[in-house]
This record gives C-alpha cells, structure tokens and sequence, in this order.
C-alpha cells in the first residue's frame, strides 16, 4: 500500500472507531482541543482531579498530558495519570509545553519521562529543553530553534525512554527507536499566529495511537492531517482568526483526493 492510502486509512480509523480521548490539558487551549478532536471523530474528555483519574485513564482508549498551565495540583494530577497510563499499558502522548523556561517545568517532566511517554510531540525548542534539562535554548511556549537543530536531542529522548518523539515546525520530523525518521512538510507559518495548534498536533496524535498497531505511522498521520489541513485553510483565511476557524472545519471535511495530493512526505 502506498503511504498516502496508509495514513488515509488511519484518519478513517480515528473516525470509525471514535476513541476516547483523556486530556489533561492546559486552560489556553481545552476548547480548541476538544472541538479538533471532536472534528476528526475522536471523543475528547478533559479531566484533571485527582480523585477520578485513575478511573478516567482506565476507560480512555488513550491518555494527553499537556504541562502549558500547570501548577502544583496539576501537576500531582499528571503524575498519576501518567504511572495509570504506563501501569495499564495505555498509549500516552506528553506535551512539554514551554520546557526550559523555568526550573519548575523542568522537574516536573523529568518525573514524567519517568513513565515512558508513547510518544513526545513538541517544538524544537522544547525537544532541545527537555533532552538537556536545561534553560538556554526556549522563549515561553514559542521555539526559537528550527526542527532540524533537535535532530540529536529527540534521538537523546527516544533512546533513554523508548519514546517516538515528534519535532514540529515548519518541518515535522519523526523519530523512533527502530531507527526510522520521517519527515512532513505540510502546515503554513501563519499557523504559528494562532494559540494551540501545537497542543492540537499533540492531541491528534493521541486519538490516532489510540486506534493503531503502528504509532510511529498514527504519529505520521495526525501530524500530516493538521498540517495539510491548516495549508487549505489558510487559502480561505484573512488571518489568525479565520484560520483558527476554517482549520476546523478542514480537519472535519479534508478529502482523500486533497490529503493525497497535498501530502508532502519522506521517510529515512
Ligand atoms: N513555519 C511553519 N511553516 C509551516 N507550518 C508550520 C510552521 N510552524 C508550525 N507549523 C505547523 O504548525 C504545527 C504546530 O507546530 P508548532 O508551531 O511547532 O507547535 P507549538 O505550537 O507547540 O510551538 C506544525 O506541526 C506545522 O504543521
Ligand atoms: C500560550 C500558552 N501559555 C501556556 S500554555 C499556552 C498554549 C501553548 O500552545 P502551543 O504550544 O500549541 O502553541
Ligand atoms: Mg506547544
């Protein structure tokens, strides 16, 4: 099967399937991250108190821990559903928002690695912050760094947790321990003037492991569908606002006929 079929049939799966999706996230984007998952047929669930979310993570067909806004509660709720996660054998996604920016983010992901996210999905800055533990290399939530300057670290992170780790930017490269790389070159920059669409990626990325055997591939076809998706709605956009509504729209109703021809991927 070619690639294009492949990952259309994963973007067929999520919708057929309708996996349950447990997101601890953070208050920027809980919308926005409902309505994308809810958009691609996945069933989004935001849920963060500690007392129900062992129980929560039990019945989610995969788990979204997101550290934008986290405080101390929050963060408590992430470790345990990060050990449930990891307990119960459960996909999980990791979203270092803003790694590196302080000393606080930085130790709480250093405790999740810990539980051996499926996959990591950040910017190459996070990436970079999180393989080094270290300050120097972010701006609060924005990189500062292209894609391919992460190359090392993410290979850094795939090695010491079994993770696949995704770098996004106007490249998205994807990484595993299998030795594979892929690389997409779909998205537009105007994308990066809208809050979330990071956490969007991050949130995609859980629906779609949740419905395949390969989570290298589901990886590949969440990342490729936003970015495919926000290079169409841009074409109909007049700026940050629109395109924040009109890539919603295009994540509900992209076509195999687009999809296949706007698909800009490579494989190492
Ligand atoms: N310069 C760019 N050119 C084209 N697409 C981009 C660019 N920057 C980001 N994107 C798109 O936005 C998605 C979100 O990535 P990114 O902006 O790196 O996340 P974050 O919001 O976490 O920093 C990428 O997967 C890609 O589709
Ligand atoms: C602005 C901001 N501040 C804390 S979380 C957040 C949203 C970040 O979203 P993304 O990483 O997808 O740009
Ligand atoms: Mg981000």
């Amino acid at each position: 099967m070619t690639m294009e079929k492949t990952l259309w049939e994963y973007i067929q799966s999520v919708k057929d399937q309708s996996p349950l999706i447990h997101n601890i996230t953070n208050y920027v984007v809980m919308n926005n991250t409902a309505n994308a998952l809810l958009a691609v047929g996945a069933s989004p669930v935001m849920a963060h108190a500690k007392s129900e979310i062992k129980d929560m993570a039990s019945i989610a067909s995969a788990v979204l821990i997101n550290i934008g806004t986290l405080d101390e509660y929050w963060s408590e709720a992430m470790l345990i559903a990060a050990k449930a996660a990891h307990t119960l054998n459960k996909p999980w996604v990791l979203d270092p928002v803003g790694a590196g920016a302080t000393p606080y983010r930085n130790e709480i992901l250093q405790k999740l690695l810990q539980y051996r996210p499926t996959v990591i999905r950040g910017n190459a800055s996070e990436i970079l912050a999180l393989a080094k533990s270290n300050s120097s290399v972010t701006k609060g939530v924005d990189s500062i760094a292209l894609s391919n300057e992460a190359v090392q670290a993410a290979l850094d992170l795939v090695n010491d947790y079994g993770s696949i780790v995704c770098i996004s930017g106007a490249t998205d490269i994807i990484l595993n321990d299998s030795g594979q790389i892929y690389f997409i070159k779909n998205g537009h920059p105007m994308m990066t003037k809208v809050t979330g669409l990071g956490c969007t990626a991050s949130a995609l990325t859980a629906a779609f492991i949740a419905v395949t055997e390969n989570k290298t591939e589901a990886t590949t076809a969440a990342m490729a569908l936003l970015g495919i998706a926000g290079e169409l709605a841009e074409k109909q956009s007049s700026g940050p606002g629109s395109l924040q509504m009109n890539l919603l729209d295009k994540l509900y109703a992209v076509t195999e006929t687009e999809f296949s021809g706007y698909l800009k991927v490579a494989m190492e």
